[in-house]
């Protein structure tokens, strides 16, 4: 028999529960105790890490480093186990030996100076049946306890009784604090659930570690909140294989990534990369996102071929004919054989056109020659020597000198032909031909060849039958030099980057030969671009620092892409059902080794063409090459071998711990409109506070939206986002679905300066943020502003709309300025 008891008084010593509260919290101290006595061992490490270090071996300076991160490795995450060190315990049912066993869950294992446990890490194997047992399935526990604590103090408890046959006389307490817990005042920044994970979500925490995890589910299902706990899993599971080759989680926007930072660190896992898709490409940052119809070109596959034909053009300013000459012999290269040589050498170089500049001044080399020997060059450049030399012999002879000999050639082209090798080391040698391969095969970088594309007439011939009329023009607007870079942009310069590569890199032999380079001229090399000398240039004297942090200089670009991309081995997607098939590319790239957690709700897509972005998602995970004929590896590195099949593992999250059921049901309106087939996740928590719907004419919205943000101020202790639809820049300047008339009030369009206005003044807790920059966050109090613009701004418009009614977890307004929306967003 248990007795089930809720705060009521029993006597001395206050309630049961606060009888309770008091014996765990005797254990909490002991584990805190012990905890400080585990510091003071890592701070001790550490200084002794340090005092080895006198010892001035070189030996002992690696082992001092070694030790000094281990030990400030387990101090950061005693440090982090501070707050909130126990919040479980399970109670299990008497075995063989008739004595029931009790663990504690925590933040981190801690264990007595003899070894035995007194608090189990939430992540190991001995922590699983307190997020897995239940009543059906109570895996051995009778009793799950959640402790609630502030500090080192306890301050309720929550018991869940599991299996009702075992549990002699125990004392069973609760009111709902896990509901409760749902309820709570957000502040900005999401928090970890460790202590209140549910079964279907550990399920996920702990799936497999190699191949694809795929979770899905509705808004506030916690599908980030899981794919983050499956990270810190991940690392404390497997670190070696983590730890090491890193772990990247992926967002859709900074806003979004600021929201969830803090869930990583509080868990004690620091080491991850946290990125969002707008500044996932080292050195570009994305500022606004394209109106859908820009955003589906420049994310569509077909981009891919556009980018690389765009490579393959002659660069902006390039010349169309080359002149040398060679022992009085003019030879010319013209416009039309140029082009077949620029197309030879990237038809041979693909995914290196950068390193390709040594081929091109060979390939160049190569047709000169030709064109030399074609026009007869040979025999009327012998002629004219014949008769200059034997001139000069005649004088040196007359002085006794020898007889003037073949110059010593050069190392590199003309195949051992000594004609051809002077002829290659006398072009290689004059102005023009440096200029002219300078010009015509430029070191590019990713952002130049984008803004190049601002060209129509350019982008015209890199487009193909690949984009209508309309993109072109669109597109060549979108790339002008002075406008901002789109999140579709950045994948865009990560696929050029891909494409491009890194300049040659001088060889080891090549940079302390640089004298005898033929390619080295007056102190640059022309293929790489490298400064390899000056006046006071001593190969021997040269330092590797110097010539390395050359060489890095000449490989890194003002405001471009660092050559270097990272890898890791896991990859976390959020938000993944909006990813264009490019970006899938850029992650791609990221992870050809990785296995991969991704989350998403195909409801909340505003990516309309969900099958290519699918196909783009399955061969980044596969980690296929890229499906363009950029497939060869940069650098001209080894290729991965070919990756075996992955394993894929399929979730759905079927509650929602965010939206009380009242927002939640019209959420689910939305929902019925976006996607009729679509079932809405299950919300468990009822506050009796219905959402308002307002009418209100369209000039006045901007001021309805600053006073209901007012009014819920003073309704609310959390957060409260005041959700407006695109501006007009990314919008596409569509107008209302209801062909309302356009807004005579500019503060209705939605601009930077309209947002602003609406919250000057606010308090900090109060964010105005348009539909898309809403995505994953929530707040206390949501303010929906012009539902109907939002579902008419996109063909995907109602989708978006649902991702913005399921943002808040207590109360919504929407102001609507058309009156249809009041009914269709409560009605029953
Ligand atoms: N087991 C849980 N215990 C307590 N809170 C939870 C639990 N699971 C989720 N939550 C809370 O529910 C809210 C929604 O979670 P989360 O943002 O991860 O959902 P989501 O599925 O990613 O939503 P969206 O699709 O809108 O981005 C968060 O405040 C999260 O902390």
């Amino acid at each position: 028999m248990s007795s089930q008891v809720n705060g009521r008084p029993t006597g001395p010593g206050g309630t049961v529960k606060d009888r309770e509260i008091a014996a765990e919290q005797r254990y909490v101290d002991t584990a805190y105790a012990r905890l400080e006595e585990m510091r003071a061992d890592a701070q001790a490490m550490i200084r002794e890490g340090y005092r080895q270090s006198l010892a001035g071996t070189k030996g002992s300076l690696v082992d001092r480093d070694a030790m000094v991160h281990q030990a400030a490795l387990r101090a950061q995450a005693l440090d982090v186990a501070d707050d909130g060190l126990v919040f479980g315990r399970l109670d299990l049912a008497p075995g063989e030996l008739g004595t029931g066993e009790t663990r504690y869950i925590g933040r981190i294992g801690v264990r007595t100076s003899e070894h035995d446990s007194l608090v189990i890490d939430w992540r190991a194997p001995a922590a699983e049946d307190f997020y897995r047992a239940t009543p059906e399935d109570p895996r051995g526990v009778v009793r799950r306890r959640v402790l609630h604590s502030r500090g080192h103090t306890v301050v309720d408890l929550e018991d869940d009784l599991l299996d009702p046959d075992a549990a002699d006389g125990m004392t069973i307490v609760g009111d709902g604090a896990f509901l409760a817990s749902l309820a709570r005042a957000r502040e900005g920044a999401m928090r970890d659930i460790v202590a209140t994970i549910q079964r279907e979500q550990d399920e996920v925490i702990r799936a497999p570690v190699d191949g694809t995890v795929l979770v899905r589910g509705a808004p506030g299902t916690g599908k980030t909140a899981v794919a983050l706990h499956r990270v810190a899993y991940l690392l404390f599971r497997h670190r070696r294989r983590f730890g090491s080759r890193g772990v990247l989680v992926v967002g859709p926007n900074p806003r979004f990534t600021a929201y969830i930072e803090r869930v990583l660190p509080s868990l004690g896992e620091g080491s991850a990369a946290l990125r969002s898709l707008g500044d996932l490409v080292e050195g570009a940052t994305a500022a606004v996102h394209d109106p859908p119809r820009l955003a589906r070109a420049k994310g569509a596959e077909a981009m891919a071929t556009v980018l690389r034909r765009a490579v393959a053009d002659h660069a902006p300013g390039a010349p169309d004919e080359l002149r040398v000459v060679f022992k009085g012999v003019v030879v010319r290269l013209d416009r039309p054989r140029l082009d077949r040589i620029r197309n030879e050498v990237h038809r041979r170089s693909r995914g290196s056109v950068n390193a390709a500049r040594g081929r091109a001044a060979t390939m160049l080399l190569d047709a000169l020659w030709r064109r030399f020997t074609d026009v007869g060059g040979p025999e009327a450049a012998e002629a004219a020597e014949g008769a200059e030399a034997g001139l000069w012999n005649a004088i040196l002879a007359a002085d006794g000198l020898a007889a003037l000999d073949e110059e010593p050639t050069r190392t590199g082209g003309g195949g051992g032909d000594p004609k051809r090798e002077q002829f290659d080391a006398r072009v290689r040698e004059q102005r023009a031909f440096t200029d002219f391969l300078v010009a015509w095969w430029p070191l590019r970088r990713p952002l130049d060849v984008l803004r190049s594309l601002a060209d129509p007439a350019r982008l015209r011939r890199a487009a193909g039958r690949d984009l209508d009329r309309a993109d072109v023009d669109a597109l060549a607007a979108s790339w002008a030099a002075d406008a901002p870079l789109s999140y579709q942009d950045v994948a865009l310069l990560d696929e050029l980057d891909a494409l491009l590569g890194s300049p040659p890199r001088p060889s080891a032999r090549r940079r302390a030969a640089a004298e005898d380079d033929p390619f080295v001229v007056d102190g640059v090399n022309i293929i790489t671009g490298e400064e390899v000398a000056d006046d006071t240039w001593e190969p021997e004297m040269q330092e590797l620092t110097t010539s390395m942090e050359r060489l890095e200089r000449s490989r890194r670009v003002d405001d471009g892409v660092v050559e270097e991309r990272p890898e890791y081995a896991h990859i976390v997607v959020d938000e993944a059902q909006d990813l264009s098939p490019m970006q899938w590319r850029m992650l791609g790239r990221r992870g050809r080794q990785a296995s991969w957690t991704i989350v998403e709700d195909p409801a909340q897509s505003a990516w309309e063409d969900l099958a290519a972005a699918r196909r783009a998602m399955e061969a980044a995970l596969g980690g296929e090459r890229p499906s363009s004929k950029s497939r060869r590896r940069r650098g001209g590195g080894r290729r991965p071998a070919k990756p075996a099949p992955r394993a894929r593992h399929d979730y759905e999250l079927t509650t929602n711990y965010r939206n009380s059921t009242e927002i939640a049901a019209v959420s689910a309106r939305v929902l019925a409109l976006a996607l009729p087939e679509a079932r809405p996740a299950r919300a468990v928590r009822t506050s009796g506070i219905e959402p308002v719907v307002r009418v209100v004419p369209e000039r006045d919205l901007a001021d309805a939206a600053r006073a209901a943000a007012e009014e819920l101020v003073g309704q609310v202790e959390g957060t409260i986002g005041v959700i407006v639809p695109l501006p007009p820049e990314e919008s596409g300047g569509q107008p209302s679905l209801f062909d309302a008339p356009a807004p005579a009030e500019p503060g209705a369009a939605w601009t930077q300066a309209a947002l602003a206005r609406i919250g000057a003044g606010l308090p900090e807790r109060v964010q105005v943020l348009n539909v898309l920059e809403a995505k994953g966050l929530e707040f206390d109090a949501a303010v929906i502003v012009a539902p109907e613009t939002v579902a008419a701004q996109s063909p995907r418009g109602l989708r978006v709309l649902y991702v913005a009614v399921s943002r808040a977890t207590q109360r919504l307004t929407v102001l609507t300025a058309d009156p249809k929306w009041s009914g269709t967003l409560l009605e029953d």
